[in-house]
């Protein structure tokens, strides 16, 4: 039984909630509850939606503690439709203002409850802001907002929640906050401002000022992409054709008969060319309106210092990337001899699935930056080559992916598949390349390049082996081909 009430949350009862969602990113880890902060109730008239700050606190060697969004609906009775979303249940004390059974679900999962954000961000004018509660509201000319549109939780794999308001808005409410301005929100005003056609506008978004005047930036509402697809969705149909049309032949016909990447059905590289011009419209439009940089040779010297660093943490945490630690070493000792290159304001995360195709080109999307950096980093210039590289490594990662679905249907064709993969994954990085470069790669872009794709791949392997971990083999793999050039 939950020694929970509304103003007092059982952390037992949280961190069980917490562990089990997708966007929690301490899995795994030795950790507590520590305090959890009420910031306020949603206005409205709708259920009452409070939202939270728990706080997780890392008991491991690591340590750090980080601070969860959790906006909570309070129900009299048992909500089957939430069962999925359910919390906690609990009885109020009979002194308590509301006594009786409580039934708290998590509010992103409720209809009635997100509704609650969005008549919040209509009931402030355009252009405006509106302080409601403990909450400030601040509005984006240039929209009508359809308050009647129906929610719908985004079903993916996601850092954040995202609900799509009918096929008008899409709210993203940030789960993993720190105080001040949040990456995502400040890049999307800025390139909406800037008329950029390569987001999707900002409309809105929803902030708490805490007792010094200090915003946290909680949720933001967004133009609704109505013809989107992502790009990995895409990329990954590319790759089951060629692969699809691989197997039959790997088995059937000799090798002169193999299907090529450029011949199957589903070629990508038409698009992995334009969505590297857009990205690159993305980069061009950020260096005018974000700070730029030259960075030195002694700043050079810091980033490599800052890349060994990471694939340190990253050997301590994945113990099999330690045979290959050498030669991705060197690469970063390379680095360390640079005479200086350029940053400037990026996107920090990049890879397919932050990337939408829709009827007028591709969009870039989430630009919060790496989860698992601290906020200072995350908006500290950079180069572009890091966003480059995730890219490059998509790129990889799709027809891995595929591959590995192939290989329990399809056993005796490992080595065509594995030569298709390897083509589709080098056509398009080339592809997409080429069109973002525009032309050919000095020596030391190319190794920024090199290296950036080398601290992403070995990022991954930690990420996967904590989210994914049957899918960390696809970086490992990576790590050893960088490490063995
Ligand atoms: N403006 C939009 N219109 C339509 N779909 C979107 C929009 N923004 C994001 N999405 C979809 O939601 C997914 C998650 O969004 P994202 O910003 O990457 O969230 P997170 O920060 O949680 O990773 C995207 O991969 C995309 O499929
Ligand atoms: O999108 P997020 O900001 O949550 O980014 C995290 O999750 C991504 C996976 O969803 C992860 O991306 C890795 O897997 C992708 C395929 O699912 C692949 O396209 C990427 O290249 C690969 O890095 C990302 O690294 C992580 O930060």
């Amino acid at each position: 039984m939950s020694t929970a009430t509304i103003d007092h949350l059982d952390p037992d009862v949280l961190r069980a909630y917490i562990e089990r969602t997708r966007w929690f990113a301490g899995k795994g880890r030795d950790l507590h509850i520590g305090e959890v902060t009420r910031l306020g109730v949603l206005p409205g008239d709708g259920p009452v939606v409070v939202v939270h700050l728990v706080e997780v606190v890392y008991d491991d060697a690591a340590g750090g503690r980080e601070l969860y969004q959790v906006p909570l609906v309070f129900y009299r009775d048992p909500e089957p439709r939430l069962e999925h979303a359910l919390v906690g249940s609990w009885e109020e004390p009979a002194d308590a203002p509301l006594p009786g059974a409580v039934h708290a679900y998590d509010a992103l999962h409720d209809r009635e409850a997100t509704a609650q954000w969005l008549r919040a961000f209509a009931a402030t004018p355009a252009g405006g802001s509106r302080t409601a509660d403990a909450f400030v509201v601040h509005r984006v000319p240039g929209h009508e907002l359809d308050v009647d549109a129906v929610p719908s939780l985004y079903p993916g794999e996601q850092s954040n929640s995202s609900v799509f308001f009918g096929e008008d808005a899409v709210m993203k409410v940030f789960r993993k906050v720190t105080p001040g301005v949040n990456p995502d929100i400040e890049v999307h005003d800025v390139l909406t401002r800037a008329g950029s056609e390569n987001v999707a506008a900002l409309y809105a978004w929803l902030e708490h000022l805490d007792a010094d005047g200090s915003p946290w930036q909680l949720a933001m509402l967004q133009q609704f992409l109505r013809t989107a697809t992502d790009g990995w969705t895409l990329a990954l149909g590319s790759v089951r054709d060629l692969l699809a049309e691989t197997v039959t032949h790997a088995l059937e016909a000799d090798a002169a008969d193999q299907v090529h990447a450029r011949d199957a059905g589903g070629d990508f590289a038409g698009e992995a060319a334009r969505l590297g011009e857009s990205v690159r419209a993305v980069h061009d439009l950020l260096a005018e309106q974000f700070p730029t940089e030259r960075a030195d040779a002694q700043d050079a010297a810091a980033l490599a210092a800052v890349l060994h660093r990471r694939l340190e943490a990253a050997v301590d945490a994945v113990p099999e990337l330690a045979e290959h630690r050498d030669g991705v070493a060197a690469l970063y000792d390379r680095v360390a001899a640079l005479e200086g290159f350029e940053r400037q304001r990026v996107h920090g995360d990049l890879h397919l699935g932050q990337t939408l195709r829709t009827s007028k080109g591709w969009k870039i999307v989430d630009f919060e930056g790496e989860p698992a950096a601290p906020l200072a980093e995350r908006v500290r210039p950079d180069s572009r080559w890091r966003d480059v590289a995730g890219m490059l490594r998509s790129f990889d990662y799709a027809p891995r992916v595929v591959e590995r679905d192939f290989a329990l249907d399809h056993p005796g064709t490992d080595e065509a598949r594995d030569q298709r993969a390897a083509e589709w994954a080098h056509r398009n990085r080339n592809h997409f390349l080429t069109a973002y470069a525009g032309g050919e790669l000095s020596a030391d872009e190319r190794l920024l390049l090199d290296a950036y794709t080398a601290d992403k791949a070995v990022y991954e392997t930690v990420y996967e082996t904590r989210n994914r971990p049957t899918w960390a083999a696809i970086p490992l793999r990576a790590v050893a081909e960088i490490g063995a050039a």
